[in-house]
């Protein structure tokens, strides 16, 4: 199935037609050059082109009053001054005599996604609409918003759907509070909005905004607000919040659909949010969306206001939801202390919400709370240092988003003769030469092994190697001992000059220490046996008191150790393992599967044992691109397995502070 892309021109056809310092920065270029940056990319050539339509009535009344309709629909036949009369009794926002029109179109949107995306027609896709939604109300408009977009195609998912619990992740870099009023008392709709706040000095300075307004009565713990106290905030930041909050709650929750208020005013460059994100980092934020509700995922274009990086998290977010690899993300220097001040205090405030945090032994006893009063001078996250005059958000340069090449061949396999090939996936031939490696084989890596674990291990190698030159994207082994391949493979992808593999081994099985010495592995490997070894920089023992079967252990283990690490080590190769017996259930490990591919351009190479035979056709499904199922609404993981997870990450967070959650306590 395809991605969908909504677009129409008509939705340009609305300007500011007098002076307002405060809405002169949303202008319908904002959709030209979003829509002119994917044809240029051929990105449009590769989506499903629906129409767009104008959303009636009664799916508008879904979320706005009557009042507020009739009031909208007289702004057509409006003039100049009555228009701008009408305008004053909203804030930063914005009448226009086409303006109802485009707001009919920009829900309209929304909602043909949302069908085609339900109805099985597309996979996931991408409306991008002017005006916005997700600041306006029942009865008013707000922040260039004049209808909710998303808010009313969450509640037209449920209502013509049926759709049980809905997610919305709303990455613009302003609260959404149009929707949080919307959902605030609803459990069915799970709410994640993160914004640029300053202690509710920046707009729309509400109190309500800010981390301890969880949701109320049926819907508390259904609202999650991050609020931004400085600015500045880089890829790191956002991922720590993705990583330690929202994909644990996510999980739990277990949407049936994701709904994204794909604001871009969060990225680099954007004078409202002011932020150092990159656009790349938007391909990371939706892949790790895609692998909820099996991968039913609709992007609603909301903010973005410096147009360079507007348009290219536009195309880096729907060349992910076309499946294309994903660009590494480099230098990460792990969250800023304000960050650690508000996750922390997020996590606090939803610890009664949510089993994923009760056990999180992170949480101090002393009360922290960001809302001290405001320092003196806020500063960039860091303290802007003394001199250094910070660049205006229009100043701002980054580097291009590097070029994302689908290899031409997707998954390649090795099996035994015997085992069929999974649909469109290529088998390594047998007529592959084992020429270049089998001296090296021979002589450092089988002393004594019979001819067919030759065989197998030089084209492990191969696979290896077309990894390496982009041929295939990543690659399936059955092997006859998983083990003695994983060691072998270690070995020979250490010889690479500036390899590094992130090796992921779920079950027992003993890791050889030169494996671990070299800190060209790093080693995470998610156990049950209690070896009570202490571990090391790049050995991460994972030991859950009911090993690999408990899923819920094993998806925290998979987002606060595993994501982080992956995403600071940032490996050129991974390598999954699966052991004999590791008791790990399919469709975690097809999660699991997912999630690994965020790493390395999306070269894995997944080792099974002959006797897991079985697993090859789901892993193969995962390694194809298709969405994993889904695990469920998660119950809570076993205490001792948090805290022994938590006293993993205290260990291991001087190494790796993408692992941390909390602010230290010294000054
Ligand atoms: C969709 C959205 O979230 O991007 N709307 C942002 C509205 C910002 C209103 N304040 C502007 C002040 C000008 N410096
Ligand atoms: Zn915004």
């Amino acid at each position: 199935m395809g991605t969908a892309l909504i677009y129409d021109e008509e939705m340009t056809k609305y300007k500011l037609l007098w002076v307002d310092p405060a809405c002169k920065i949303e202008v319908p270029e904002r959709l030209t050059v979003s829509h002119g940056a994917l044809v240029r990319n051929g990105l449009t050539d590769r989506c499903i082109c629906l129409p767009v339509r104008e959303a009636v009535d009664a799916e508008i009344l879904l979320v706005h009053s009557e009042e507020y309709l009739e009031a909208v629909k007289q702004t057509p036949h409006m003039t100049l001054e009555d228009l701008k009369e009408f305008t004053l009794q909203y804030g930063d926002v914005y009448f226009h005599p086409n303006i109802y029109h485009c707001a009919k179109l920009a829900v309209g949107s929304a909602l043909q996604l949302v069908d085609s995306v339900l109805m099985g027609k597309v996979k996931n896709g991408m409306a991008l609409v002017r005006p916005p939604g997700h600041h306006s109300m029942r009865s008013a408009a707000n922040g260039f918003c004049v209808f909710n977009n998303v808010a009313i195609a969450a509640q037209y998912a449920k209502q013509k759907y049926g759709v049980k619990r809905i997610l919305i992740v709303d990455w613009d870099i302003h609260h959404g509070q149009g929707v949080q009023y919307c959902f605030e008392d609803d459990p069915s709709v799970l709410y994640f909005s993160w914004h640029r706040y300053e202690h509710q000095k920046f707009w729309p300075n509400l109190k309500d905004s800010d981390y301890d307004i969880v949701g109320k009565g049926e819907g508390a713990g259904f609202n999650i607000n991050v609020p931004w106290n400085k600015v500045g905030m880089e890829n790191s930041d956002y991922l720590s919040v993705f990583c330690h909050l929202l994909l644990p709650i996510a999980y739990e929750f277990c949407p049936d659909l994701v709904l994204v208020c794909a604001g871009f005013d969060s990225a680099i460059g954007d004078p409202e949010g002011e932020m150092c994100a990159t656009p790349d980092i938007f391909a990371h934020l939706t892949y790790l969306l895609m692998n909820l509700a099996e991968g039913k995922l609709c992007a609603v274009l909301e903010g973005g206001y410096n147009l360079t990086s507007l348009a290219q998290s536009v195309c880096q977010t729907v060349q992910t939801l076309l499946g294309d690899p994903l660009p590494p993300l480099t230098n990460l220097t792990g969250p800023c202390r304000s960050t650690l001040e508000s996750l922390q205090c997020v996590r606090a405030a939803h610890r009664q919400h949510w089993s994923c945090l009760r056990h999180a032994v992170d949480l101090p006893t002393f009360e922290i709370s960001t809302k001290r009063i405001k320092l003196s001078g806020e500063g960039n996250k860091d303290e802007a240092e003394v001199g250094e005059e910070q660049k205006s958000p229009e100043e701002k340069i980054w580097p291009e988003p590097p070029k994302r090449i689908c290899p031409p061949v997707c998954s390649a396999v090795v099996l035994p003769d015997g085992v069929v090939c999974p649909d469109a996936c290529e088998r390594l031939s047998s007529s592959e030469d084992l020429g270049p490696h089998l001296l090296t084989l021979k002589n450092d890596f089988l002393k004594d092994a019979d001819d067919g674990a030759v065989t197998a291990l030089s084209r492990v190698f191969s696979l290896i190697d077309k990894m390496k030159n982009n041929e295939i994207r990543n690659g399936l082994a059955l092997v006859g001992d998983a083990a003695m391949t994983m060691t072998c493979v270690v070995q020979y992808v250490a010889a690479e000059v500036d390899s590094r593999v992130f090796l992921v081994c779920v079950g027992n099985g003993n890791i050889p220490s030169h494996v671990i010495e070299d800190g060209k592995t790093l080693v995470v490997q998610i156990k049950d046996e209690d070896t009570e070894e202490q571990g090391s920089k790049y050995y991460v023992p994972v030991c859950l008191k009911k090993g690999c079967t408990d899923t819920s252990g094993f998806a925290q283990a998979m987002f606060s150790l595993l994501l982080p690490l992956g995403y600071q080590y940032n490996p050129s190769l991974v390598l999954l393992v699966r052991m004999p017996g590791s008791g790990v259930c399919d469709i975690m490990w097809q999660q699991l599967t997912g999630l690994l591919q965020s790493f390395a351009h999306g070269h894995t190479l997944v080792l099974l044992q002959e006797d897991d035979k079985a697993c090859v056709g789901p892993t193969a499904s995962i390694l194809l691109g298709n969405p994993a199922p889904p695990l469920g609404q998660l119950p809570a993981s076993l205490k001792e397995d948090a805290e022994a997870v938590e006293r993993l990450r205290s260990r291991l967070q001087a190494d790796w502070n993408l692992l941390l959650t909390t602010a230290p306590e010294n000054g």
